[in-house]
């Protein structure tokens, strides 16, 4: 495989409760909770426009328009495909609306950043949750 077609792209979500606690997402099938988000359609005017589409089509609710913060870009071996790796633009997003588990989401889970309790891929172990440890942004 080439080392474009080994980089799956993507625009990752990062949204937290009152308590400071950060949403991931297991999708059917697999083991380990991720941030919400996907890669972009050929649709898709942007990457807030990716980032709106699968929070709609992942946890059925809003991204509040102008409330995306450019967290990071990282990058870690994708979780669900061990040969690929993964390269995500990574948005502190607030949203709107009732948070489901919808479409190929089976769960959802609250975590302490500093502290999680399942299984996470490493993307958000590696990169992500340290960036959120004490900070309640
Ligand atoms: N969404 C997301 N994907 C991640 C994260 N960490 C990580 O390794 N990945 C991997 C899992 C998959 O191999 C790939 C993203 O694919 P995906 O299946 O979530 O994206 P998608 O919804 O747009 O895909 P598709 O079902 O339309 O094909 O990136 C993460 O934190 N969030």
């Amino acid at each position: 495989m080439s080392d474009g077609a080994r980089i799956i792209r993507i625009v990752a979500a990062v949204i937290r409760n009152e308590a400071g606690r950060s949403l991931l997402v297991r999708k059917r099938g697999a083991t380990m909770f991720q941030q919400p988000g996907g890669k972009r359609d050929p649709g898709d005017a942007d990457e807030l426009a990716t980032l709106a589409r699968e929070l709609r089509e992942e946890l059925g609710c809003e991204l509040v328009a102008g409330s995306a913060r450019l967290l990071c870009h990282c990058s870690a071996s994708a979780a669900n495909e061990p040969d690929r790796r993964v390269e995500a633009a990574v948005y502190t997003v607030n949203v709107r609306g009732e948070i489901a588990a919808r479409a190929e989401i089976e769960e959802l889970c609250w975590i302490d950043p500093a502290a999680p309790n399942v299984p996470v891929a490493r993307l958000s172990r590696e990169h992500i949750l340290p960036l959120l440890r004490g900070a309640s942004m």
